[in-house]
C-alpha cells in the first residue's frame, strides 16, 4: 500500500516568486484572490497517494454454509456511562410523527470508543462460513486455524547451487578431491534440489573447481563444516505447525504459506452484508445534473469502497424520500437482509429528520448523539439483535462515522479488533481550538520540514473537496482545549484507511 509522503509541501506554500519571498495563501488572500487561489490549488494538485484496496476487491463466492463464530465479543451487561438507553424489546415511547422532537441529549452523549463498545457488546454477529480457492482468498477473513498438512521441505535439500558431498571424507582433513568422480564421491546439487542420501553436506560451486578429468579442486584454506550447504527437512514449515489463526485477514504472504502448507482453497467467514439506505428529498443519483436545492447522493460511492476495503458487501438500496412510512419499510426491509443497517440522513432536529426516532421505535438499545464533532447526531441502535446506525448525511460526518464506528463494526463481525493507527507528534502551524462540548476531531495537513513533521487544516477558504482531498491526519482536540501553534500534538496519520 502506497504511503502518503509528508514531506511534500502543503498546497498553499506558494511556488517563489519574483524577489524570492513566498506568498501567503491563508483564507484572507484565498478570498481576497479566488483566481489566484484557483491557479495555485491547480498548481499543486497532486492526488495523495491513497491506500488503495488492501484487500482483493470481488471476490469468488459460494454459498455459504455453516453458521460460525456465535459466541458473543464481549460481556452484554457492560455498564457505560453518560448515555440514555433503551435496554427492553419495544418499549421506545412512540414520539409524535415529527423530527422536530427528536433531542438528543448533549450532556449525556457517549464518546466515540463508549459509542462503539455499546453497540458491539450488544451484538453477537450471526457468522457464516464457505471455502474460496486460495488464489481469491486476499483479505478475506480465515474461519479456522490452518496447520501445515505436511513438512516443506518433505527431505532435506541444498540451499546452494553446489556439489553434494560425504562428510565423512572430510574427518581427516581435505581430501584428495583431484581424482573424485562425480556419481561415486560427489553429486550436482543445485539450490532446492534433493541429492543422494549418501551425502550430507553441499559446498557451494564458486568454491569448487571442476577439473577436465573429471575431478575437483578445492581451495587450499577451504574449511569443511559438516551439514553445511543444506536446507533441513521442515525447516520451511514442519507438519501440524500452525501457520494462520482463525480471525486473521489474509495477506498476500500468508496466502502463500497456506498454499505451500497444503492449503489449495481456505475456509473463511463470509462477508459482512451491510444494507445502505440514503434518504432526503433533496438526493438525485450519480450521474444525475443537481438542480436548485438538489444534492447528489454520493456517500454510498464513498462508504462502498471503504466496506470493500474492508472486507463487507453493501446492499444498497435506492434513495427513500422523507416520508415516515417508506422509510420505516425501508428499514425493516434492510433489517431482514442485512447483518448492519446503515440509514443515512435524516440524524438531526430536521423537520423532517425521522431516521433515529425510527430506529428508536424498533430498537432494544438506542442512544442518540456523540460527544464529538463532526458527526455528532448519529444515532445508535441495536434493532433485531442487529447495529443499526443513522449515520448523519454531511459527507465529512459519514466519513468520520465509517472511520471510528463503521470500520470497527466490520471488525468486530469478524472477531478482530481495531489495529490502531499510527500517531506521530507534530508540530502545529497554526492554533486548534476544542469545542466547548464536543471533542473536534481535526482535520489536518502534515509535512515533513527537515525531518520534522507539521501539521496544519487546511487553510479556510478551500472549498469542501479541496480539504477533504488534502487532509492526511487527524488530531483529536479535548473539549475545552485550545492547542498553540508551535506546540508538538500527537496526529493519526490517515495513510492506512482511505477514510473520505
Ligand atoms: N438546528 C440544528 N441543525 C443541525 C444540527 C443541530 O444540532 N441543530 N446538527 C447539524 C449537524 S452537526 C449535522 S452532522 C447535520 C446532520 O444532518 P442529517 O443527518 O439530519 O442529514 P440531512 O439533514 O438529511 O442532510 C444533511 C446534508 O447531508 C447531505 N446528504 C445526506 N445524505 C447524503 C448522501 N447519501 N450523499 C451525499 N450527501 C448527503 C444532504 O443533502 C444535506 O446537504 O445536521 C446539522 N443540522
Ligand atoms: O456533527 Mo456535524 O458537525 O455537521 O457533522
Amino acid at each position: 500500500m502506497a504511503r502518503q509522503d509528508h514531506r511534500r509541501e502543503p498546497f498553499w506554500e506558494a511556488p517563489r516568486v519574483r524577489g524570492g519571498g513566498r506568498r501567503s495563501y491563508r483564507m484572507r488572500a484565498a478570498t481576497r484572490r479566488p483566481r489566484a487561489q484557483r491557479q495555485l490549488l491547480q498548481h499543486h494538485r497532486r492526488p495523495f497517494a491513497r491506500a488503495h484496496s488492501r484487500r482483493a476487491g470481488e471476490q469468488a463466492r459460494s454459498p455459504c454454509a455453516s453458521r460460525a463464530f456465535e459466541q458473543p465479543l464481549r460481556g452484554r451487561d457492560a455498564a457505560l456511562p453518560n448515555h440514555r438507553r433503551i435496554e427492553t424489546a419495544l418499549t421506545a415511547p412512540f414520539r409524535q410523527k415529527t423530527g422536530a422532537s427528536m433531542k438528543f441529549d448533549i450532556e449525556n452523549a457517549l464518546s466515540r470508543p463508549e459509542a462503539l463498545e455499546a453497540i458491539i457488546s450488544r451484538w453477537t454477529p450471526q457468522r457464516e462460513t464457505e471455502t474460496v480457492p486460495i488464489e481469491r482468498s486476499l483479505g478475506r477473513v480465515l474461519a479456522q486455524d490452518c496447520h501445515a498438512q505436511h513438512s516443506l521441505p518433505v527431505h532435506r535439500t541444498s540451499a546452494v547451487d553446489g556439489i553434494a558431498v560425504r562428510s565423512s571424507d572430510f574427518e581427516e582433513g581435505a581430501p584428495n578431491t583431484a581424482l573424485w568422480k562425480r556419481g561415486e564421491d560427489f553429486a550436482q546439487a543445485d539450490t532446492g534440489d534433493d541429492f543422494p542420501d549418501e551425502f550430507d553436506s553441499v559446498i557451494a560451486i564458486e568454491n569448487v573447481t571442476l577439473n577436465e578429468n573429471g575431478g575437483l579442486t578445492l581451495p587450499a584454506a577451504y574449511e569443511f563444516k559438516k551439514e553445511s550447504g543444506i536446507k533441513r527437512a521442515g525447516s520451511f514449515m514442519q507438519e501440524g505447525e500452525l501457520l494462520s489463526r482463525a480471525g486473521d485477514t489474509l495477506t498476500p504472504k500468508l496466502m502463500a504459506i497456506l498454499a505451500a502448507g497444503g492449503w489449495s482453497s481456505v475456509p473463511v467467514i463470509c462477508k459482512p452484508k451491510i444494507a445502505y439506505i440514503p434518504t432526503g428529498n433533496e438526493l438525485v443519483s450519480v450521474g444525475t445534473a443537481p438542480s436548485r436545492g438538489q444534492n447528489i447522493q454520493t456517500n454510498s460511492v464513498m462508504l462502498r469502497a471503504c466496506f470493500e476495503q474492508l472486507g463487507a458487501e453493501m446492499i444498497e438500496f435506492g434513495i427513500v424520500p422523507d416520508v415516515r412510512e417508506q422509510l420505516g419499510a425501508a428499514i425493516d426491509e434492510a433489517l431482514s437482509k442485512a447483518d448492519i443497517v446503515i440509514v443515512n440522513g435524516g440524524s438531526s432536529r430536521g423537520s423532517e429528520d425521522y431516521n433515529s426516532e425510527l430506529l428508536e421505535e424498533r430498537a432494544t438499545y438506542f442512544s442518540h448523539g456523540i460527544k464529538a464533532v463532526p458527526g455528532r447526531p448519529i444515532g445508535l441502535a441495536i434493532v433485531n439483535g442487529k447495529p443499526a446506525i443513522n449515520v448523519p448525511g454531511p459527507m465529512i460526518a459519514a466519513a468520520l462515522a465509517q472511520d471510528w464506528l463503521i470500520s470497527g463494526l466490520i471488525r468486530a463481525f469478524y472477531g478482530q479488533t481495531a489495529a490502531p493507527r499510527v500517531k506521530r507528534p507534530a508540530v502545529l502551524d497554526a492554533p486548534l481550538r476544542g469545542r466547548p462540548s464536543f471533542e473536534h476531531l481535526a482535520r489536518l495537513v502534515a509535512h515533513e520540514v527537515d525531518g520534522v513533521l507539521h501539521a496544519a487544516p487546511a487553510p479556510n477558504g478551500c472549498t469542501l473537496a479541496q480539504n477533504i482531498r488534502e487532509v492526511n491526519a487527524f488530531a483529536a482536540v479535548p473539549a475545552g482545549v485550545k492547542l498553540e501553534a508551535g506546540q508538538t500534538v500527537e496526529i493519526e496519520l490517515l495513510d492506512t484507511v482511505d477514510w473520505a
